[in-house]
């Protein structure tokens, strides 16, 4: 639902991520596709495995195949070998108790043997084996669905495809996935200072960084970029940018800069003519300025233009609303709790993010900012570990003091 929310319009930290929350929906859309292309993609049902694994009780070692009661724990025993299996192979003969067979490591071990000696430990002579010493029943064989039940959860709706997922759904035959719909993110630039990556800049120009990082950091979490330009500070071009935005069918809006009190930021403009505004700022620091409307029915995420401001917003909001759009809903990011390394200073009102280094000291976990001077550069973003806070309302952060991370 979309309402102006005047009184709002400078919240704090946890309002505004729970105004993302409550606002963001999750895309409804899901595909079936190969397992093979389906890293980085989040699930759009549990799956339970179908089968038992190892289908048939295989052998560990190459040796060979005995039943446990006809070993003599005492003395010396002599059995025949009456066949010989391979991995991958079968044997559709009977066998008793008496007879032993010689596997190789893999193979499924037939009935009614329940152990295998490994063949260094016997003594082979003209088709007749001499065993000795204490066995145990069921020693060097994996059985039949001791690591996973016909039935059992395997990964549940939310959760995100990974390599090691994609090794057990593999091992299990399971080949086609049903997955969510992969988000499309509209995402542009604005300002005439910005130039793109390869073209000479004249003085006063900038790279436009802020859009490389997004697109990447976007390609990172498996979301899909449906256009976007460098805008230049003029409001009819930032009308036709949005209106193209509208037409690419995106799931989500994105933009940097334009969102100052300056005559020429049109973005702050724009969202207050054309959008239904959930906020216009946040007290943090950077990324005062972040905002959150709705455009026409698509949510927009406005990022201020600063790169210490995309950074922090994109790991504190814009990644969090992406999770929720894309029905990642099975642990996103983790977060956590360090002690700072150091002390800290700070102006009341606004929480102050840091990028940081994560080390475990005296098994306590630690964060120490990468820099006083530039805490949430692309420098320091570059070297750290995590993105950590510190709260608000705090002037002075004693060394030690437990902080809010977040992993990135
Ligand atoms: N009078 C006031 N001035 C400012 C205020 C304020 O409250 N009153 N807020 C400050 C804060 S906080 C921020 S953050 C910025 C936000 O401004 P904008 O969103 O309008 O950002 P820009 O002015 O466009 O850019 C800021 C800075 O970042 C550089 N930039 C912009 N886009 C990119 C890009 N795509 N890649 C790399 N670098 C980029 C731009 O050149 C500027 O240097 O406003 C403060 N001012
Ligand atoms: O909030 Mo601004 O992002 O301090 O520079």
């Amino acid at each position: 639902m979309i309402m102006n929310l005047s009184p709002l319009v400078y919240v704090t930290l946890d309002q505004a991520l729970d105004i993302i929350n409550q606002n963001i929906e999750e895309i409804n859309g899901s595909e079936i596709i190969p397992l093979e292309q389906s890293l980085g993609k989040i699930l759009a049902e549990d799956i339970y495995s179908f089968t038992e694994f190892p289908p048939f009780d295989v052998s560990l070692m190459d040796g060979y195949a005995f039943c446990s009661e006809a070993i003599d724990s005492e003395g010396e025993k002599e059995f025949v070998v009456a066949s010989e299996v391979y991995a991958g192979g079968a044997v559709d003969e009977t066998f008793n108790k008496n007879q032993c067979v010689k596997v190789a490591t893999g193979a499924a071990v037939p009935k009614p043997f329940d152990l295998v000696v490994v063949q260094e430990e016997v003594s082979v002579k003209e088709g007749r084996v001499k065993i000795k010493g204490k066995y145990k029943k069921g020693e060097n064989i994996k059985k039949a669905g001791e690591e996973i039940q016909k039935g059992q959860l395997l990964c549940r709706k939310g959760q995100k495809v990974d390599a090691r997922l994609i090794n057990l759904l593999a091992t299990l035959g399971i080949h086609r996935l049903k997955v969510k719909q992969t988000p499309l993110v509209y995402l542009f630039s604005t300002g005439q200072e910005l130039q793109s990556l390869g073209k000479t800049l004249s003085f006063g120009q900038l790279y436009d960084s802020n859009r490389v990082f997004l697109q990447s950091a976007l390609k990172q979490m498996d979301v899909l970029v449906a256009g976007g330009h460098i805008v230049e500070d003029d409001f009819s071009a930032l009308e036709k940018e949005m209106e193209e935005a509208k037409r690419s069918q995106a799931h989500l809006i994105i933009s940097t800069g334009g969102l100052s009190v300056g005559e020429k930021d049109y973005v702050a403009q724009f969202i207050e003519k054309c959008c239904s505004v959930y906020f216009k700022k946040v007290a943090i620091k950077p990324g005062r300025p972040l905002s959150f409307s709705s455009f026409e029915g698509i949510p927009f995420l406005s990022l201020p233009g600063n790169p210490a401001a995309v950074l922090v917003c994109f790991y504190a909001f814009v990644r969090k609303a992406l999770a929720k759009r894309m029905g990642w809903s099975i642990h996103p990011f983790l977060e956590f709790k360090a002690h700072v390394a150091i002390d800290m200073v700070k102006k009341s009102g606004r929480v102050e993010f840091y990028f940081g280094k994560v080390k475990e000291e005296q098994s306590r976990l630690r964060v120490e900012p990468i820099s006083l001077t530039d805490p949430a550069g692309a420098f320091s973003a570059s070297r750290a570990d995590a993105l950590f806070r510190l709260p608000a309302s705090s002037t002075s952060i004693p060394k030690d003091m437990l902080v809010d991370c977040i992993w990135l």
